[in-house]
């Protein structure tokens, strides 16, 4: 993390605290609601530049036997700091990701994922996460079970203008974050 962090501005099309997010684009693996693979993950808005993300793990998300696949609780903590990043008002994408896989996490449970931004560089986003069971066979709300730090990159319109013609879908989102 570097030293010079700048603390951005919330921007006022980011819902108010407890303001459910909309979902950054329909067919979006992680959020989209037309998208039937995919995790359908909710986001509530917190008091700053954060946000707390709800994933219940179902069963076509096992990995090891009977707990959530790690590729998909990285997946989670993509989702959950980028809607962070919505924070900012502009459109970001991940540049560099990683996870700390603390305990277990059954099949059955339900994960809320509190995201954050920890302060920018020019284009770089710093942002960070956190696991907790809340629901199922080894609930607790106080205990974190994985951890994320993750750089994000603010980009343009151009940025998706070049993928434009592998859309699946009419891209749509309140924020413009991906508009082609
Ligand atoms: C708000 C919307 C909500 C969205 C929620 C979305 C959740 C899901 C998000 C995703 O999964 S996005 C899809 C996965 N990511 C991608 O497809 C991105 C692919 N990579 C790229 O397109 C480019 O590599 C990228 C845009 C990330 C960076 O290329 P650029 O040419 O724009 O950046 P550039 O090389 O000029 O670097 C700018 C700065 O970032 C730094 N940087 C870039 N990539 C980095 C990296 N990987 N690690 C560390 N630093 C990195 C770089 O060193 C430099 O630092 P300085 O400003 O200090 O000079």
């Amino acid at each position: 993390m570097p030293d010079d962090l700048a603390a951005p501005e919330r921007a006022p099309s980011f819902p108010a605290p407890g303001g459910q997010l909309p979902q950054h684009w329909s067919k979006c693996f992680g959020c989209g609601d037309d998208q039937p693979a995919g995790m359908t993950m909710t986001f509530v808005a917190g008091e700053g530049l954060d946000v707390t993300g709800r994933l219940e793990v179902a069963k076509k998300y096992q990995g090891g036997p009977g707990v959530i696949h790690g590729g998909i609780l990285t997946t989670a903590f993509d989702e959950a700091q980028g809607m962070a990043c919505m924070s900012l008002g502009t459109a970001v994408v991940t540049g560099h990701l990683e996870v700390d896989f603390a305990r277990p996490i059954p099949l059955g449970s339900v994960l809320e994922i509190h995201a954050r931004i920890d302060g920018t560089v020019r284009r770089k986003v710093y942002t960070s996460a956190e696991a907790r069971i809340v629901s199922g066979p080894t609930a607790d709300p106080d205990a974190v079970v994985a951890t994320s730090r993750a750089l994000f990159l603010t980009v343009g319109a151009e940025h998706f203008e070049k993928v434009k013609n592998f859309v699946d879908g009419t891209p749509s989102s309140p924020f413009e974050t991906s508009s082609v």
